[in-house]
């Protein structure tokens, strides 16, 4: 159980890549305020459709409509939860899949007793970092704010764990990235340090999960691309960059211009 899963397959990747590029998925970002503007940059550069509908009213009408939601609770507060739990209550019915993105969770209590109530409201998928989905399923973990000291491979029984008991599909992500259905799963290599020194990276990663989830098909497979597609982008913007000002850029840059039959 704890030997190391295989790298996805560069054909999954490809596959995927290719459907969601048919595809186009509106999603539905009720996230941080510290990531917004990023997060939808990151999915326009991939040529998905972001929309920040945040209104408690809206929220619940739009997930309906959206072909995926995405639910980040890194700067929560009441009326966002409210809206939070709108938007779900309204997605479910409509069979628009939602993605969890725990941020924080652990040292909080009012983020982690939210994060826990929406784990019974079936999320399609979870993408945390190592800390975040150690503490989600109720182990000790060893977060700093909204940073991981754990490492992702040590995570890899919680997110087996935290997946069997949701039934999403959890990615927990580091240095490399494991994505598992709590049977099976996915190491994702690849990235760059310096995706760790800009802001965001994560909650973009989840945007994009969420963009995924919108594809028919194996969703482990998605899941898994979304992580592998993003780290990609990362390890090629890292050879331009000079520091996180011109990552960036290049990030949005490398994202943009990924094509499925570079991953055949
Ligand atoms: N040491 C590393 N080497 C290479 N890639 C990394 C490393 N750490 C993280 N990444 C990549 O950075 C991205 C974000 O993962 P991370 O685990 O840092 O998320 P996070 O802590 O939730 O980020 P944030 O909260 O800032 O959005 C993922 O694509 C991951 O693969
Ligand atoms: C820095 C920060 N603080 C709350 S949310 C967030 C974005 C990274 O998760
Ligand atoms: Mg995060």
């Amino acid at each position: 159980m704890n030997t190391r899963p295989v790298n996805l397959p560069t054909a999954d990747v490809a596959d995927s890549l290719s459907h969601f590029h048919q595809r186009a998925p509106l999603v539905h970002c009720l996230t941080n305020d510290v990531v917004q503007s990023f997060t939808a940059n990151v999915l326009l550069a991939l040529g998905a459709s972001p929309a920040m509908v945040i209104a408690p009213e809206e929220a619940a009408q739009f997930s309906a409509l959206a072909d995926a939601l995405l639910i980040n609770i890194g700067t929560l507060e009441a009326g966002r939860a409210e809206a939070m739990l709108a938007a779900i209550e309204h997605a479910l019915p409509a069979g628009t899949p939602w993605v969890l993105d725990p941020v924080a969770v652990g040292g909080l209590t009012y983020r982690t007793g939210f994060a826990r109530r929406l784990l019974t409201l079936r999320p399609a998928a979870i993408r945390g970092n190592a800390s975040e989905i150690m503490a989600l399923s109720g182990e000790t973990s060893r977060g700093r704010g909204v940073d991981s000291r754990d490492d992702s491979l040590a995570a890899l029984p919680a997110a087996r764990e935290l997946a069997r008991r949701s039934g999403a599909i959890v990615a927990v992500t580091g240095a490399v990235d494991y994505v598992t259905d709590g049977e099976r799963a996915w190491a994702v290599p690849g990235g760059d340090r310096l995706m760790t020194r800009v802001v965001g990276t994560g909650c973009a990663l989840s945007a994009v999960v969420a963009a995924f989830c919108a594809l028919d098909g194996d969703r482990l497979q998605h899941v898994a691309s979304a992580c592998r597609v993003m780290s990609r982008a990362g390890e090629l913007a890292a050879r331009q960059a000079g520091g996180p000002g011109s990552f960036i850029p290049a990030f949005l840059d490398s994202l943009y211009q990924q094509r499925a039959e570079e991953w055949v």
